[in-house]
């Protein structure tokens, strides 16, 4: 039986390699995959991981739709197994509902990858949409950690350094080093990163770096 899955980790939590692993697993058995992203940190319409491995990817816009497509190319005689969906925290609710289909319908693999919450701790729509529908959740066995050495399980947002709880849902970045991108805004330029953190330092907005200041800031004079 096919099946949707989700597999679901942190920011820097292996997901992309995961699913370019998966997809290789499947190509080398002769299985016929298509490979799908959206918004990747590197552009459009490529897979990259951070240890290095890359791959071409469909670019999935808001408007895509996914059983149509498949559809059309099983109709035009294509072969289509598989389906890899990397950072689909970014998919509409409806495009998860048409991969169920295709699950259901074509009894196609949907192997899906994406975090599932915001940097306000907020499920992303297509996160929770896949929450709802997979036949599988998985959550990635590798762990960030967070500075203090805990499970990060929390994606905090850095404007100029400093830890952010508002602001738009969707902004491509990386990890540590800030990406210089517009600011919310739209008229101030902030470099804006992530850090993965566990629970407690994202309810208390402590970054490593605010960690760090607040260690080397000079004791209080006692009184008098
Ligand atoms: N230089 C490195 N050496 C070994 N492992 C690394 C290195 N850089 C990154 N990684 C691994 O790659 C993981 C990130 O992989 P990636 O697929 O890009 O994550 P995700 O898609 O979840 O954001 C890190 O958690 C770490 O395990
Ligand atoms: C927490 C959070 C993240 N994003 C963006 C930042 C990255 O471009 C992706 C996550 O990619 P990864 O492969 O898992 O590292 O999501 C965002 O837009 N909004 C957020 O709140």
């Amino acid at each position: 039986m096919a099946e949707l899955q989700f597999f679901t980790g942190t920011m820097d939590s292996g997901k992309s390699t995961l699913a370019l692993q998966t997809n290789h697993n499947h190509a080398a058995r002769g299985r016929a995959g298509r490979i799908f992203v959206t918004r990747d940190r590197a552009g459009a319409g490529r897979i990259t991981s951070r240890l290095g491995l890359t791959h071409d990817a469909a670019e999935v816009g808001p408007e895509f739709d996914f059983w149509s497509y498949v559809v059309s190319e099983l109709t035009h005689g294509a072969r289509i197994d598989y389906l890899v969906c990397d950072e689909a925290q970014f998919y509409t609710p409806e495009q998860i509902d048409g991969l169920a289909k295709i699950v259901d319908e074509l009894q196609i693999d949907v192997f899906a990858f994406g975090i599932l919450t915001d940097f306000r701790t907020q499920l992303f729509p297509g996160a929770a949409r896949l929450v709802e529908l997979a036949d599988r959740m998985n959550v990635l066995q590798v762990e960030a950690l967070c500075w203090c050495g805990k499970r990060a399980t929390h994606n905090a947002r850095t404007e100029n350094g400093v830890m952010v709880v508002e602001g738009d849902q969707v902004v491509v970045g990386d990890v540590e080093q800030g990406e210089h991108v517009h600011g919310r805004g739209g008229d101030a330029d902030v470099d804006v990163a992530y850090e993965v953190l566990c629970r407690q330092h994202h309810r208390r907005r402590l970054t490593a770096a605010r960690a760090k200041a607040v260690s080397l800031a000079p004791e209080p004079l006692p009184f008098g």
